[in-house]
């Protein structure tokens, strides 16, 4: 029995999910699950590890012989991250999806002017999509010295990605990274010249855009052996992340606009509005072929006036060299703080 058992957990598919606790992730975990209970491998990556206890019991309460398994990450660590990455390969053998989907967005505020100004132009339907021109954030800095949305929403992840690379690149075998990227990437919230974002007031929309031309640039090296890469919109949902844009409004106010949303959604099919609705695209990625994937096109949950959710490719405003930069600067940035790291341990020893 036991070696069944040991065969069965081998053949398992793995599925790390990053910021699993809440939102979206939690919603992606219980999708997951309610189409393969006890087929899959579930890892639930979460940095609050008193709200992932609270996701792990309300996923075995609906699916009782579910496997999954909680991995304590704070995507804003490296030393976090690189600890986690190594518990990952102790526990597992293999790790088919990795969906990167912490994020954050710190400090947000909400230009009042400019959002009235805005339903009053043409651009209306664009802003209610992306949220354009009325968002800023202030960022903060990390204890390693790195910018937080920059770390927490890219770097973590891609320094996570750098050392499971072993595990993600198997002969014969397919993995996949999936992004959860935003509508709110934009171009001109990017500079080469500044990666993390130190100088603009859009952090967020930055970090989104390296996310995606990250995902293109892994393409191109990682393919070959069986990695590949995607980025994803969920469209507006209501969760923590967006309670926190209107501080002053609590949850329950923001479920008294339902109606109202339900009104814009006619108009934009982008406003998913439930992390349900939110995880379509992660779940409808999660039953493709990577190989069949465009590495140019994020994948956007879309829901329709009725209410019915479908997923739909569009192409992203990237290029291969700029994402090429991008990977330069990021590995010169890795061989940056894995030196600090060494440094740091040879004069600390644990
Ligand atoms: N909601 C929306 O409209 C949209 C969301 N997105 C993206 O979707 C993703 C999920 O967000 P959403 O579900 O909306 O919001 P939530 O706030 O519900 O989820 C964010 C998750 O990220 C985790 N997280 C934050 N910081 C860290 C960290 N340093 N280390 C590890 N985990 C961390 C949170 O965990 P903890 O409990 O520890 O805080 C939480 O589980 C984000 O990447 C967001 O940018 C993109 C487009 C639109
Ligand atoms: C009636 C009323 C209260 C309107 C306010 C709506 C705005 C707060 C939202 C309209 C579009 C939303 C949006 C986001 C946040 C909230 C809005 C600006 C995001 C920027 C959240 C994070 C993302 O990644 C993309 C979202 C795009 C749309």
């Amino acid at each position: 029995f036991l070696y069944w058992q040991f065969e069965v957990n081998r053949m398992n598919k793995v599925i790390l999910v990053t910021g699993a606790n809440s939102g979206i992730g939690l919603a992606l975990c219980e999708r997951l699950l309610s189409v393969d209970t006890e087929g899959l491998q579930l890892c639930l990556a979460c940095r609050n590890m008193r709200r992932a206890e609270a996701a792990h019991s309300a996923l075995l309460t609906s699916h009782p012989k579910a496997q999954v398994a909680l991995l304590q990450v704070d995507t804003s660590s490296i030393s976090s991250v690189i600890s986690a990455a190594q518990e990952v390969k102790k526990r597992y053998d293999r790790l088919d999806y990795l969906y990167l989907n912490a994020g954050i967005m710190p400090n947000p505020r909400f230009d009042v002017n400019a959002f009235f100004k805005g339903l009053f132009s043409r651009n209306v339907i664009t802003m209610f999509a992306t949220g354009e021109g009325i968002l800023t954030q202030q960022d903060g800095v990390t204890p390693d010295g790195l910018q937080e949305v920059f770390m927490t929403n890219l770097f973590g992840h891609f320094l996570f990605v750098r050392e499971l690379e072993p595990m993600l690149c198997r002969a014969g075998r397919t993995s996949q990274l999936v992004w959860t990227s935003s509508s709110n990437a934009h171009r001109s919230a990017f500079s080469l010249e500044d990666i993390q974002h130190k100088k603009g007031t859009q952090p967020y929309s930055s970090s989104k855009y390296a996310s995606d031309l990250l995902s293109l640039t892994l393409n191109t090296h990682y393919n070959k052996q069986g990695l590949y890469s995607s980025v994803i919109c969920p469209g507006f949902v209501m969760t923590n992340l967006t309670y926190n844009i209107l501080p002053s409004f609590p949850a329950f106010l923001w479920t008294l606009f339902t109606p109202i949303f339900w009104l814009i959604r006619m108009f934009t099919n982008t406003f998913t509005l439930t992390p349900y609705n939110g995880a379509e695209v992660l779940f409808w990625l999660f039953k493709q072929k990577p190989e069949s994937l465009d590495p140019y096109a994020k994948y956007h949950s879309l829901t329709s006036g009725l209410g019915n959710n479908y997923t739909q490719p569009r192409k992203m405003d990237i290029d291969l060299e700029t994402s090429e930069s991008l990977y330069e600067k990021l590995l010169q940035l890795e061989r940056e703080v894995r030196k600090k790291l060494k440094d740091e341990q040879k004069e600390s020893p644990p």
